[in-house]
């Protein structure tokens, strides 16, 4: 019998054909963005300080002081080495450990540059950079997260002392969930309904120490902890998300966060010129930071499942000779390319939301909110559409590496435990696409008063065309025409954006009809966002791309994402008469070729994303292919392994086979 072995892998980059190093800087973004990427993960791997393989074998108080420690040695590494901003956080990146200092840099410093007057960023902003205070953001209570409006901390101003009193009136109102919270943070940004004058003004951020900068213990009118072991093992229990009770708490009154909303020393509240939402400022920020951060995790996933299944082998074989790769079958091919294809969609399509965010915030400085709508919209659609089918798709690439996908030395468990939540931070999922599809609507509605729509929407100012086109697909190649599939999938967004909105008519409110039709209007925001993503990739491949045979693979990428879209939601785009059923099989007749295109390069293409063997923390994914000797390796290594005879052999193994044993004689 021969075995796999070490070879498959040099096999397989062998058949490359494109410029392997050349599609590295595409994937990167820049030749610069990629050295310092390249740079940080190596002294990542290369720091024994770094190490995580036994991360899933500690106990909670291990695990969480083993995180304390790396987040010590990031601060000091970064400082001895003098890193940048962007070499900072790429280290953090890599070190590939949920902790404080995600929150501390990720939310806490956002919140104050976006919401903070000048005065107070340059109060604030010094002492986070230096470490001197550590930052988290405390928004979600224990009964309300996804409806902000609802949350019920108060922040009382006291016009005698010109102090804020922050209080929690009720179990319900304690913060709860917020990373850092638990057991490290000194200072948070609070979220909380102003009341002055006896009036309520919504809610706005307050800046509130929690913990003495001398001993750490709580201040007065604080308590405080960890609100307990959370899903899977290691994962994101390396994470103190905590609650805290505030009994009162006096702040001066320059905490509040007053860049949107001032609060004068008589009290008086004044509202700046600018839409209410901007205090919602550090989500969209975050979201459109989470889109990025999508394409790391699903190539990760997507790098394991594909080298893995160029070493693994079943069948095929008729005399015990060498079998077949389970990458060569077409059913794995089909669960597992459209993942890769995706990895590239969402990393594109994180570049353009990158900018977009810059765009949008470089207009609300010029006092410019016309696209703010907008930009809530893609962040909150395209952090919802790219988290849900990056979970989903570490889980698929667990299965697609079979029984070994189970193990944790996979790397595959802790991931997908790690990554899930992302469906559920930083706003759920459905709850953000029913924002996508209250702007959807709008927009309809706007067309038909004769409003031009701009931006992401644009195409549906083809508002005529796109109701009664039909596809002119008549053969399988006829699906690599980027118009014909962005017609598809403008069409069948458009309908179903222009059916919602027709549907929400025949009731008697429109609240009524959404909350009825909430169902549709969640499909018609996915079918929305699809068309974002879909056609930025077809852009991407339209650019020039230097690298030999690297366009060429863009382009497959980009069709069978396409085209595997067409496949899953055929229903949508049948029954809204976009394609017939013959074009719709047209499609997959080209999706299966495509299938055997990108097949040689598959290896080569996960190469691309230039993973290191600790950031990919998989035995099963190795760029050395070297699997069985690995996994055997780190079987050894499992504390039940430390000793041959299990502890507890004398309490409970021995006195049950004695008692068979008196049995057996009865
Ligand atoms: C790098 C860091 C690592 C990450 C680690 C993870 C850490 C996790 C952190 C967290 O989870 S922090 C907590 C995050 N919480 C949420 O995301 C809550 C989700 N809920 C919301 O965002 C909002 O409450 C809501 C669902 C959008 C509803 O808002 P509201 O009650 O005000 O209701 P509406 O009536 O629906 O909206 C009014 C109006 O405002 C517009 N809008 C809503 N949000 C925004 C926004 N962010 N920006 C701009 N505009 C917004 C909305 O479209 C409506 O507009 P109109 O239709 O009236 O024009
Ligand atoms: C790992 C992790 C880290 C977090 N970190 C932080 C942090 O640092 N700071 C912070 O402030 N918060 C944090 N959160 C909290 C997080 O932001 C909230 O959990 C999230 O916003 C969802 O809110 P919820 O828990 O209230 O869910 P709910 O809103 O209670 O959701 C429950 C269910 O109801 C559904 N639902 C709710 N509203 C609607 C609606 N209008 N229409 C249809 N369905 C609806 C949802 O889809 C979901 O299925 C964190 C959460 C997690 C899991």
């Amino acid at each position: 019998m021969v075995v796999a072995s070490v070879d498959n892998l040099a096999d397989e980059r062998s058949k490359a054909q494109f410029d392997v190093g050349a599609m590295k800087i595409v994937w990167a973004g820049s030749k610069h963005v990629f050295d310092v990427t390249d740079r940080m993960a190596r002294i990542v791997a290369s720091d024994p300080e770094f190490r995580k393989d036994n991360r899933t074998t500690l106990g909670r108080k291990e695990l969480f002081k083993n995180t304390l420690r790396k987040m010590a040695h990031v601060v000091k590494r970064a400082n001895e080495l003098r890193l940048t901003e962007e070499e900072a956080s790429k280290l953090r990146f890599f070190v590939d450990e949920p902790g404080y200092l995600d929150l501390h840099w990720g939310m806490f410093v956002p919140a104050i540059k976006g919401q903070g007057t000048e005065e107070q960023q340059e109060k604030w902003l010094p002492l986070a950079s230096r470490m001197e205070i550590i930052g988290c953001y405390a928004q979600t209570e224990l009964g309300h997260g996804s409806n902000v409006q609802g949350l019920e901390t108060t922040a009382t101003f006291d016009p005698k002392t010109d102090e804020f009193i922050i209080h929690s009136p009720s179990l319900t109102s304690y913060k709860w969930w917020p990373g850092g919270l638990g057991k490290v943070s000194t200072h948070v940004v609070v979220y909380a309904r102003l009341v002055s004058g006896g009036q309520e003004h919504g809610i706005y951020g307050f800046i509130v120490q929690l913990r003495s900068l001398d001993d750490h213990t709580p201040l007065p009118g604080i308590i405080i902890g960890d609100i307990g072991t959370k899903f899977g093992s290691g994962a994101y229990n390396t994470m103190d998300n905590g609650f805290v009770c505030f009994n009162r708490v006096r702040i001066p009154r320059n905490h509040m966060l007053m860049r949107f909303c001032q609060v004068t020393r008589e009290g008086n509240v004044c509202l700046s010129d600018v839409p209410k939402q901007m205090v919602y400022g550090t989500m969209v920020y975050v979201r459109q930071t989470i889109v990025s951060d999508a394409s790391w995790a699903l190539s990760r996933a997507v790098c394991i499942a594909v080298r893995y299944s160029a070493i693994r082998r079943q069948f095929g074989s008729q005399d015990r000779g060498i079998e077949t790769q389970v990458l060569d079958y077409k059913t794995q091919q089909s669960r597992l390319f459209p993942l890769l294809a995706s990895a590239y969609a969402f990393r594109f399509v994180g570049e353009w939301l990158k900018w977009l965010y810059a765009d949008v915030t470089e207009r609300l400085q010029a006092n410019d909110f016309s696209t703010l709508p907008e930009a809530h919209a893609c962040t909150a659609g395209l952090k919802s559409l790219t988290t849900s089918v990056t979970a989903d798709a570490i889980e698929e690439c667990r299965k697609l590496c079979g029984g070994h996908g189970y193990l944790c030395s996979s790397g595959l468990p802790e991931l997908f435990a790690v990554y899930v939540p992302a469906c559920t931070y930083e706003g759920d999922n459905v709850v953000l696409l029913l924002q996508v599809a209250r702007f959807l609507v709008k927009t309809v509605s706007r067309l038909a008063a004769g409003k031009k729509p701009v931006g992401t929407t644009t195409y549906m100012g083809n508002a005529e065309h796109l109701m009664q086109c039909k596809s002119s697909a008549s053969s399988p190649e006829d699906w690599l025409k980027p118009s014909v599939v962005l017609e598809a999938f403008e069409a069948r967004a458009f309908r179903l954006a222009v059916a919602c909105a027709r549907d929400i008519s025949k009731f008697s409110t429109p609240e009524a009809g959404f909350a009825e039709l909430s169902i549709d209007l969640v499909e018609a925001a996915i079918a929305h966002c699809e068309v974002i993503v879909v056609s930025r990739f077809i852009e991407k491949v339209q650019q020039d791309i230097p690298g030999d045979g690297v366009k060429e693979q863009l382009q497959i990428l980009c069709f069978i994402y396409a085209l595997h879209l067409i496949h899953k939601h055929s229903g949508e785009f049948l029954s809204t008469g976009c394609i017939t059923p013959e074009q719709a099989t047209l499609a997959n007749e080209q999706l299966r070729t495509l299938y055997g295109q990108v097949r040689p390069n598959a290896v080569s293409l996960v190469d691309a994303f230039n993973y290191t063997d600790h950031y990919l923390g998989s035995a099963l994914g190795r760029y050395d292919g070297n699997v069985y000797a690995t996994l055997y390796a780190q079987a050894l290594r499992d504390p039940l392994n430390d000793t041959v005879v299990p502890d507890g052999y004398e309490e409970f193994i021995r006195p049950v086979l004695k008692q068979t044993m008196r049995l057996s004689r009865l």
